[in-house]
Parts: structure tokens; sequence; C-alpha cells
């Protein structure tokens, strides 16, 4: 963990540690020229970066603050919007009890140091959109951000929200030039949720003895598998021999899980849901921040693993102190590895359309 560095590195103004600032056992080399005086940080807490100010930035800030998880800097082009959204959730600490800085920015130098970056800078959809149609813009916002990472937080872990999610996380990566065990993407979490959810509604029992897993890419070809979600340990395949529910109730349940997000924009209009999809970024970051070695589904670099190569896809993985520790190489069925292979093509796509636009990345 790095945050006695990220610390140092705004303990005071850096002018006044000429050559190098010193923090967790290691140099940290000269400041960086950016680095100008700021406010004093002095208490020994994480610090979390969040890029994007908006809904779910601002459920992430609130998120964080709550559960302790350490001082937030909200950073958004969008003039008054973090300052604000910091000082109204500050505001909140004194009733909630929790103690948190919240800092709102538009200064990339405020993030230096932080432990943890979460990305939701960008556009979300809105009716009749498909997450895809976001691509173009998005990706120019990725490559701001990106170079904001690279050079303000290079020791970050990164979970990048930005739809659409598997094809902008491998943008961020290649923009920010980050280790890919440090770069990865929130969706699997969230489309686990749901299936979650939806199964604990259909068979009437408490979510916590739920268990699911989606695959893929966080996109109409999403994969949630049936054979490796259970309720009390019971895999979906066993309960419906048991009678608990009929395979056309389960069909319908993994269709609706498909179309999670599509079904919140539908009612919401303006934009895309935001209170499910923060809490599971803060879940990962939590994973990462405590060491907890969570076996979560993400978007992470497969090299080798589930037969990828160079590939940023939803798949099983390890999250500790080191990042994503490691890819969870499990076996597929022959049908769920066709539905597998036709996501990650639809994910190849995106990230061929992504060098498309921007020959930096070919
Ligand atoms: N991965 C997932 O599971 C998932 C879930 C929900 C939403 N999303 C995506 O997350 C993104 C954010 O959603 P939201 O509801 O918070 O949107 P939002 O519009 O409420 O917030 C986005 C914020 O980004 C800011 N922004 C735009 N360009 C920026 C830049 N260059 N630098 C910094 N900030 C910039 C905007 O000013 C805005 O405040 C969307 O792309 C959405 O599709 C992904
Ligand atoms: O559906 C969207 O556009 C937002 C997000 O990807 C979601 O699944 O909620």
């Amino acid at each position: 963990m790095s945050f006695a560095a990220g610390q140092f590195a705004h303990v005071q103004p850096c002018a006044a540690l000429p050559l190098a600032c010193m923090g967790a056992g290691k140099w940290l080399g000269t400041a960086p020229k950016s680095t100008k005086f700021r406010e004093t940080h002095t208490m020994a807490r994480p610090k979390i970066a969040l890029i994007g100010a908006g809904q779910i930035g601002g459920t992430l800030a609130h998120l964080a603050a709550m559960k302790e998880l350490g001082d937030v800097v909200l950073f958004d082009i969008a003039e008054g919007t973090p300052e604000g959204k910091a000082l109204d959730i500050a505001e909140s600490g004194p009733s909630e009890g929790f103690d948190a800085a919240l800092k709102g920015t538009q200064d990339y130098a405020d993030i230096a140091g932080a432990d943890v970056c979460i990305v939701t800078a960008g556009v979300p959809r809105k009716p009749g959109m498909s997450r895809d149609d976001l691509l173009g813009i998005n990706l120019k916002v990725m490559k701001s951000v990106g170079e904001g990472i690279r050079d303000n937080c290079p020791d970050a872990f990164v979970i990048c929200i930005t739809n659409p999610l598997d094809a902008m996380v491998w943008a961020l990566q290649q923009f920010s030039g980050l280790p890919t065990n440090k770069v990865c993407g929130m969706a699997g979490v969230l489309d686990s949720a749901r299936f979650r959810h939806f199964l604990s509604v259909e068979f009437n029992v408490s979510m916590k003895d739920v268990t699911a897993f989606v695959l893929g890419g966080h996109g109409d070809t999403m994969v949630p598998s049936v054979r490796y979600s259970t309720v009390g340990g019971i895999p979906l395949p066993d309960l419906v021999e048991m009678g608990w529910t009929t395979q056309e109730k389960l069909d319908a349940i993994v269709q609706r899980t498909r179309d999670g997000g599509a079904e919140i924009v539908g009612l919401l209009k303006t934009g895309s849901a935001y209170y499910a999809p923060a809490t599971s970024a803060i879940e990962m970051a939590e994973a990462f921040l405590k060491d907890q070695k969570r076996l979560l589904p993400c978007a992470a670099y497969c090299d080798g693993e589930l037969g990828l190569k160079d590939t940023y896809v939803g798949v099983p993985t390890i999250i500790g102190a080191g990042g994503v520790e490691k890819v969870v190489d499990i076996k597929l069925s022959k049908e769920e590895q066709a539905m597998f292979d036709s996501s990650v093509a639809a994910v190849k796509g995106l990230v061929e359309a992504c060098k498309g636009i921007d020959p930096s990345l070919a």
C-alpha cells in the first residue's frame, strides 16, 4: 500500500523537499512540477481519487466517506460540480459520524499520490442508445484522464467504469501506461449483483445466500453463468431439477440480467444507473485497500487465461493489495464457451474501432 508515499507527496509545498520525497520505504524521485502548494494533509488515510463527479462519482464519494475508506478528491471538468458535491458530502459527516476529508477540483495535481482512482468521466447513454454509441466521445475523455493519472498517481489501483466498459479500460491502460494488474474495469460485480437480486426475488431467499457470476464483455453479449451461480451452494440447474423454479423463468432472469442497464436507462430517461454501479466499484476498491483477496468478476487483462491473449474482458479475478492478483482460469462448458467467444469478439471489434479513431493506439 502506498498511502504513506501519497501523503508525503502533498504534505508540504514540494519546493521545500528539494530533491526527493520519500515514503513507504521508496524514493519518489523529484516532485512533479505540477505539485505546487496544496493544503496540508497529514492524517494516515488512504487517498481516493474520483475522476468524474457526476451521478456515479458523487455516489462513490459519499460511499467512500461513509465507509471511511480514505480521503476523497473529486475531479471534474465541470466547474463547481466536484467542489459542491465535496462540500455537501463533508457537511453530512457530522450527522453520519465519519472522518474523511473531501475536496473538489479541476486540477489533476490534486490527485497526486492517490492509492485508488475510480474513473467515471464521460457521458452515459440515453434511451434508444447502446453503450457502444458512446465509444467516440468517451475515448477522447479516456485520453486526457489516462494522461492525468500517468502524470500524477502512477502507483494507483485504477478502476474504470466509463462505457463502453471493456474497450474503455483497454484504452485507459494504453493512455496511462500503468501496469495491467493495476488497471481494471467494473461491470461484472454490477451485472452479477443484478443477477443475484433477480434470483433472490425468484427463490424468495436472502440475497446473502445467492452467489452469481456474469462473465464476458459488459454489453448485450454478456454471459450470466447459470452453472457457476448458486443458492446456498446449490447450482441453478439443480434447483430447476428440484422444481424450485422452471427453465423458462430462469431463462427470463438471465435475459433480464443482460438487459439490466437498459432497463434502468429506460426508467430514468436522462442517464443510467448509479447507485449499484457505485456500490460495485467500492466493493472492488475496498478489496484492494484492505487486501481482502476477494474473488470478483471484473474486466481484467488476460494474457493466456481463458485462452485469451492481450485482451481486457470480464473474467473472475482475485483482488488484493497487488491489484488484480490473479485471473481465475475457469473451465467453461461448450455452450458457455461459444457465448463467451462471441462476447470477446464484440469487445475486440470495439478495441479495433478505438484504434481506427485514435492512431496512437494502433
Ligand atoms: N461499467 C458499468 O457497469 C457502468 C454502470 C453505469 C454507468 N456507466 C458509465 O459510467 C459513465 C458515467 O456515468 P454517470 O451516470 O456518472 O454520468 P454523469 O454524466 O452523471 O457524470 C459524468 C461526469 O463526467 C464528467 N466529465 C466529462 N468529461 C470529462 C473529462 N474529460 N474529465 C473529467 N470529467 C469529465 C462530466 O462533467 C460529468 O460530471 C458513463 O459512461 C456510463 O455509461 C458504466
Ligand atoms: O446501461 C448503461 O448504459 C449503464 C451501465 O452500463 C449499466 O449497466 O447500468
